[in-house]
């Protein structure tokens, strides 16, 4: 059982319309810790019916919440963000309990889930309309901007708290209404999230979270002619599955799918800010980060050095249930992160890469795995085309700038890429020339709420936080007026 200084957090109901419900069929679905399988708490099985309701409650939410004032909506978002900033430790109590992640991570993840909420309650006194200059002096031209209606957004368990904000937000923000499935594996913090969303005085229907089967309600929210839009953080299979359930409606879609980063530390590099990056981006959250360095290029005059230094600092990477003091690499999230990830590291082995660091299951068991350097890693491994979402970091050696961003792009990802000079034409060059929508130059850690995150070729489509953001939830409208 959580320990918690504000019980009310921990529900066990979804929120439909403004109240928290069980499933009247009585099913649940059990969230269980992944440090040690035991059993944290169950949340309602909501069947397509009940789904459905909450399509209607949107509905009828929707009219009064797009009509209220900018600065209305800004101070209920506004009081939600301080509720949820106040409540910290607990979320993160309750985040940790779910997902696994260590708890100063989990309330680092809170903190970053607020400042969404935080920048789109400003961001909402700021939706701009237009005034054209019209090619005819009988006419106006005038850009209005419109919230899109009833939104879904279906996330993952990664970011149990900051995926669901970095949606929720922008579209509450802009007037729009919102349905949430959480990830089977975190619901808690999605419904904790929601009963402060409540206490902020979010009216009902304004933000629902429906909890139950992925495939249900996944299937209703796309279906529906009412839903105008999906937004969706998790695989690109998945991801691509549910674009096609958005076309017979023709829904506009943001996708934030997965990503085969490219970490590349060039010979002009500063090596220990690089192996200081590598760590921050590879193993944060165990590596199971989207964004997560997934393929480290080392140029050859630097190879054996940076290898070296970055196992001898992954070695210093305490492992353990994130409830423990001091730990920075938690459990794996289930039993097929953990089977994934092995296979990565056997393949890898098979074809000539060596293990310099872990490469096996920790001693503690369960879904625990040793923070892993592997070196002499080539592009016909798996780690090369897929993504690990795992604590392992593979070591690619390259000789010159062309033939690194060959390989770099050599992916239909196109998430995030990183890369370490200390030479500034290159620095252009290389941030050019990689087909990502996010890079970050001497430094691992690219996300705030300011920025503008998303990916490009099969990463995704559309992009959230930042000023960009609130755009995907709205539509232009253009309104010509004829003066004479
Ligand atoms: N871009 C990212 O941030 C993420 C990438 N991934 C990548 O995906 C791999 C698999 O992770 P996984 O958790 O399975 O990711 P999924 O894409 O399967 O899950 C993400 C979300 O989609 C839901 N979902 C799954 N299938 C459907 C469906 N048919 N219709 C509607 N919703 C659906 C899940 O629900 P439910 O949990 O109930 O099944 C969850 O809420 C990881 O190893 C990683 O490589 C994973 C998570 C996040
Ligand atoms: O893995 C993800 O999908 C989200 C990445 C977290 C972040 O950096 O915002």
């Amino acid at each position: 059982m959580v320990q918690l200084a504000n019980p009310a957090l921990l529900r066990d109901g979804g929120l439909i319309d403004g109240a928290w419900r069980q499933a009247r069929s009585g099913e649940t679905v059990a969230v269980t810790n992944p440090a040690d399988g035991s059993v944290v708490g169950p949340v309602p099985r909501f069947s397509a019916q009940e789904v459905e309701q909450a399509i209607e409650a949107a509905e009828a939410a929707f009219g009064p919440w797009s009509q209220r004032a900018a600065r209305e909506r800004s101070a209920i978002l506004k009081r939600w963000f301080e509720l949820i900033v106040a409540n910290a430790d607990d979320l993160a109590a309750i985040m940790t309990a779910e997902q696994g992640k260590p708890l100063a991570e989990a309330k680092g993840e809170i903190v970053y889930a607020a400042s969404f909420i935080e920048w789109f309650a400003e961001e909402a006194k700021r939706v701009y309309g237009d005034v054209i200059p019209a090619p005819q002096t009988d006419k106006r031209l005038i850009v209005l901007k419109q919230p899109v209606g009833i939104c879904a957004a279906i996330t993952p368990w990664n970011f149990p708290a900051a995926m669901i904000t970095r949606k929720a937000a922008p579209a509450l923000a802009a007037g729009c209404v919102m349905i949430v499935k959480p990830a089977e594996q975190t619901p808690l913090t999605a419904l904790a999230i929601g009963q402060l969303a409540i206490e902020a005085g979010l009216p009902a229907g304004v933000l629902q979270i429906v909890t139950g089967e992925a495939r249900t309600i996944g299937g209703v929210l796309t279906a529906s002619d009412k839903v105008r839009k999906l937004s969706f953080t998790g695989s690109t299979e998945v991801g691509r599955i549910l674009m096609a359930q958005c076309a017979p409606t023709i829904k506009r879609v943001s996708l934030e799918l997965g990503g085969n980063a490219p970490f590349i530390v060039f010979d002009d590099a500063d090596i220990e800010a690089a192996v200081v990056g590598a760590i921050a981006s590879k193993y944060r959250n165990a590596g199971q980060t989207c964004v997560c360095a997934n393929r480290l290029y080392v140029q050859s005059g630097i190879y054996d050095a940076f290898a070296r230094r970055l196992a001898e600092e992954v070695a210093k990477l305490p492992v353990g249930a994130g409830t423990e003091k001091g730990v920075l690499i938690g459990p794996l999230i289930d039993d097929d992160a953990i089977a994934k990830v092995e296979r990565h590291v056997e393949d890898a082995v098979s074809k000539g890469a060596h293990i310099v660091l872990g490469g096996k299951r920790h001693p503690l068991g369960g879904t625990f795995y040793e923070p892993t350097v592997i070196t002499g890693v080539t592009p016909d491994m798996v780690v090369a085309r897929e993504e690990t979402f795992g604590p392992v970091a593979p070591l690619f050696r390259f000789e010159t700038e062309e033939e690194v961003i060959a390989m770099a792009n050599d992916t239909e990802f196109g998430l995030a890429a990183y890369f370490y000079t200390e030479n500034a034409r290159r620095t252009w060059r290389v941030a050019e020339a990689l087909e990502y929508g996010m890079v970050g130059h001497n430094t691992g850690l690219i996300s705030n709420e300011v920025a503008p995150f998303g990916g490009v070729k099969q990463s995704g489509i559309g992009r959230e936080g930042s000023k960009y953001g609130i755009e995907e939830y709205l539509e232009i409208k253009y309104l010509c007026s004829a003066v004479r």
